[in-house]
């Protein structure tokens, strides 16, 4: 991304300015509600409050940095989706934006389905209790013992990825018909393909996932999808229940996901000529993930409920014209259910102005964590929205740099960012939208712990994943 420069450039002694000036906020304490969860505001003295606590309270009691989950924001989210495509068990919640026991809980009780890509997520699902036919297996490298849990367990679904896990899926299969005998037969491994529909989808290249030059799925342009399907007919113990595509992630342009809708269909159709058994077999279609969220006020994403409207439309219409039954319709929203309902708190330790060419200044403030706690900003040049927390300010607009404590000049947590001209140090900072692909990429570079995750709900706070400590690290060591 390119630096955007106020056109007449910022004059020796300014602030320097990489954004338009349009983006200076009318108002630097209020709290959009499009981007910090839906149960934030500030109390009387201007703290920020989370669902009833004081955000002082809380970093007094589980210091910071600290991760505060807004419990009935993700929740509502849950049921934003469930009511968008009328059927619990059609939203396979991502498991890989945010996952913890509670929270795997919390999907249970909301009636989701849950979508694993790991061994370790299926093992951390199972030990919290979800219902294994409620979970579809994803990950493009699958070991043999992952991909033996899955079948032993009876995971709704396995996506496949690759003709080589077919391979695995075979022995497998093969190996719980010797074992178990013709019973096996009589319940297969049930299957999705994950096709490759040549989407470009327009977000950050290392999170788009369905254009062609990329590791995931089968390609349908080059028949690998078909061939795929023509193997998986031909073995025993083994049933494709469904057919899936992702896109990508992070994505507000609805075309990608109508035109990934219409090539599934298609693929159907073509899949059902070719092979006419498939017709009371294959009943569903996965339409994956990839709804974005708002990280800043410049952020429009499209709601569920007009996704879902358009692309259960598309199914039924194209079905419908190609003399099929319509299947059902699940899809994978992991971001823009676990995304919205949590900030980041920091604490701001040291304020720097560092004056540039020309004369121009930036200011770093640096918190108390960083891109061990968010690796986003680094990885793919995020935009965050950040405010003060601990207090309200009428101070002017200062444009600022949020950088972390790392031994790293990547280590950016907020690239720009306007914060009060008095923002001291000990003052509290949040930053909105950090509930997904944060925590789960979490790092202790540098020996930094892992922050806690605190679930905040109608004035409680409940620790739903502690702080990690020295000893917790202590503990790898051999030696
Ligand atoms: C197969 C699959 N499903 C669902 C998701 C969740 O995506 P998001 O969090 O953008 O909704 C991903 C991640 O991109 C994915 O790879
Ligand atoms: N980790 C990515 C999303 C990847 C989604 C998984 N395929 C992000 O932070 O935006």
């Amino acid at each position: 991304m390119s630096a955007r420069v106020h056109p007449a450039g910022p004059r020796s002694g300014e602030h320097v300015d990489d954004r338009p000036l349009d983006a200076l906020p009318a108002d630097l304490n209020r709290l959009d509600p499009v981007i910090w969860p839906r149960h934030a505001g500030r109390g009387a003295d201007g703290a920020m409050v989370l669902a009833g606590n004081d955000v002082r309270d809380l970093a007094a009691e589980h210091g910071t940095p600290m991760m505060v989950l807004d419990e009935q924001d993700f929740r509502s989210r849950c049921r934003d989706f469930v009511n968008a495509y009328g059927r619990a068990e059609a939203v396979h919640y991502a498991g890989k934006a945010f996952l913890c026991t509670q929270v795997v809980r919390w999907l249970d009780e909301e009636g989701l389905s849950l979508d694993v890509c790991t061994g370790g997520e299926l093992r951390l699902a199972l030990r919290a209790g979800f219902p294994p036919h409620r979970i579809t297996f994803h990950g493009s490298n699958k070991s043999d013992a992952e991909l033996e849990l899955a079948a032993e367990v009876g995971v709704g679904a396995i996506v496949v990825d690759s003709y080589d896990e077919i391979g695995r899926l075979a022995g497998i299969a093969e190996r719980r018909r010797l074992v178990r005998g013709s019973d096996a037969d009589s319940d297969p491994i049930r299957l999705f393909i994950r096709v490759t529909v040549g989407v470009e989808a327009h977000t950050h290249e290392f999170i788009a996932t369905a254009h062609e030059d990329q590791k995931f799925g089968f390609s349908l342009s080059a028949g690998d999808a078909q061939e795929a399907v023509r193997r998986i007919v031909a073995l025993p113990g083994l049933r494709l229940i469904g057919l899936h595509s992702h896109i990508g992630s992070q994505i507000f342009d609805p075309s990608g996901f109508e035109v990934s809708a219409r090539r599934v269909v298609s693929l159907l159709r073509q899949l059902l000529e070719d092979h006419p058994a498939l017709a009371d077999s294959i009943t569903v279609l996965d339409l994956g993930g990839g709804l974005g969220i708002a990280y800043t006020s410049a952020d429009d994403p499209p709601q569920p409920d007009v996704m879902a409207t358009s692309l259960l439309d598309i199914v039924s219409r194209e079905c419908q014209a190609a003399g099929l039954v319509v299947p059902d319709v699940a899809v994978e929203p992991g971001r823009a259910i676990a995304g919205p309902g949590t900030v980041t708190v920091y604490q701001v330790g040291t304020i720097k102005d560092v004056v540039l060419d020309g004369g121009v200044v930036r200011r770093y403030v640096s918190v108390d964590g960083g891109m061990s706690d968010n690796i986003r900003t680094a990885l793919y040049d995020a935009a965050y929205t950040v405010t003060l927390a601990s207090r309200t300010s009428t101070a002017p607009a200062t444009r600022c740099r949020v950088v972390g404590k790392h031994c790293e000049s990547g280590d950016i947590v907020v690239r720009d960012c306007y914060l009060p001209a008095d923002l001291a140090v000990g003052d509290l900072l949040a930053v909105a939208a950090t509930g997904a692909y944060c925590y789960v990429m979490a790092s202790s570079y540098n020996r930094v712990p892992r922050p806690p995750v605190i679930a905040v709900a109608d004035g409680a706070a409940r620790t739903l994943l502690r702080r990690e400590t020295d000893d917790d690290l202590m503990r790898l060591e051999t030696w």
